[in-house]
């Protein structure tokens, strides 16, 4: 099989990265062996084996090697737009007002359930193309702007379409119990027993789902219509992960953790309780800066307590019409950071091996033999700079499945 050897670069191999202490397990002066779609070895470039004469070599230069960033958390999948909103509230509009124009998430589902499969993929594929430009190499799509059957399997049978076209792995999460439709008005509990009986099975039946997820909010579903949920997600052997004490406390992530969820996300009303319901399962905290900055949001997810708990932080864009708009996983890092004091090497973590465990997999997200050869070479010296600037690109070569899919050899200047 062919082979590639990467030399002359440091290695952030993220391994370890649980352990705050243990920064981005670097490999100075570092190598990379990549045969078909792994990594056969890396270590240091002294210890590089012999390789055969006819292997691919690539001069990192000096530059910084690291795991393909993974974005957890999205909602790329939908139609239409929010910006007529986003512009109501800046004239001084209020949420209600909004709503009652017909704003906020069910804008997005009318326009989603008018748009062909192509259309939506069309729309998809752009977002997912920035994501990829900017060293993404794995991510998570929910639906959740159909609310009826057709739209909601149009929506993830888009999402399996962005994996079988694009360099990218994808996950797919069932979020039908994301609002409350128009058809189950004054009737949620209806529409919990409609999702559960009809809408899940079928988009099971079609090997569309991935993990289950709800909105567990005030503005969403209580926490006993949330269990309903994981429940029939239970009977499918599906794993769980909630969007959880966003807007308040409902008790969310510790319903979670009770599930083995993989994640609980948002976080900024989360509890000293569900924090350690968390350690205790295992489940990930999954902060969402963008969502935080684009509501300007004040309460801040408790950072510190989660990192004395040793709960697994990761970071993701969240991108959706309505709360995040961002298509930019660079800026995740740097956002993690600046808003929410991470440190690089937990920023980094939080986009990589965190990011694998609030997916449930673990075949990417560090640089380790066996593991796929999703990486991304950097024209930094350091990796801290991923997370200090904002606006340049530094990304010089992507691999996908040990592919380079990507190559900006030639840097400006
Ligand atoms: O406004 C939208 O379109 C989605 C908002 C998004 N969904 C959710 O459960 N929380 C959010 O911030
Ligand atoms: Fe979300």
């Amino acid at each position: 099989m062919p082979r590639t050897v990467i030399h002359n670069v440091t290695l952030a191999t993220m391994q370890q990265a649980a352990d705050r202490s243990a920064g981005f397990g670097l490999v100075e002066n570092g190598a990379l062996v990549i045969e078909g779609e792994q990594i056969l070895w890396c270590g240091p470039q002294d210890e590089l084996p012999q390789q055969p004469a006819d292997a691919t070599k690539v001069d990192g230069q000096g530059g910084v090697l690291s795991p393909g960033l993974i974005d957890c958390h999205t909602h790329l999948v939908w139609g239409g737009s929010r910006a007529n909103e986003f512009s109501m509230r800046l004239h001084g509009a209020s949420y209600e007002e909004i709503a009652n124009a017909g704003g906020g998430i069910l804008s997005t589902v009318r326009a989603t359930r008018a748009a062909s499969e192509d259309e939506l993929y069309q729309l998809a594929a752009v977002r997912a193309a920035a994501l990829i430009e900017q060293g993404v190499t794995e991510l998570e799509i929910k639906s959740g702007y159909g609310l009826d059957t057709e739209t909601e399997l149009k929506q993830l049978r888009v999402a399996r379409r962005l994996a079988a076209t694009l360099p990218i792995n994808v996950h797919t999460t069932f979020l039908a119990a994301h609002a409350l439709p128009d058809e189950y008005k004054d009737n949620s509990d209806g529409y919990i027993e409609h999702i559960c009986e009809q809408m899940l099975p079928q988009a099971v039946a079609e090997g569309l789902v991935d993990a289950v997820d709800v909105f567990c909010e005030r503005i969403g579903f209580s926490r006993a219509q949330t269990e309903r949920v994981f429940k029939a997600a239970q009977g499918f052997n599906l794993p769980v992960k909630l969007h959880a004490e966003q807007l308040s406390d409902q008790d969310g992530a510790a319903l979670v953790a009770d599930y083995q969820g993989l994640s609980a996300d948002h976080l900024e009303y989360l509890s000293e309780q569900g924090i350690a319901a968390m350690k205790q399962a295992g489940t990930v905290a999954v902060l969402l800066p963008g969502a935080f900055y684009f509501l300007r949001e004040t309460k801040y997810p408790p950072i510190d307590a989660l990192r004395a708990a040793g709960v697994p932080i990761a970071i993701a864009t969240d991108a959706n019409p309505g709360s995040s708009p961002i298509h930019n996983a660079q800026l995740m890092l740097h956002m993690a950071s600046t808003i929410f004091r991470l440190t690089p090497e937990e920023a980094l973590a939080g986009m990589t091996c965190h990011a694998a465990k609030a997916l449930g997999q673990n075949e990417s997200g560090v640089l380790q033999a066996g593991k796929q050869a999703n990486l991304v070479l950097w024209n930094v010296a350091e990796p801290a700079e991923l997370c200090y600037q904002f606006g340049v690109n530094p990304l010089r070569q992507r691999w996908f499945k040990g592919r380079a899919v990507h190559d900006q050899t030639s840097t400006p200047g």
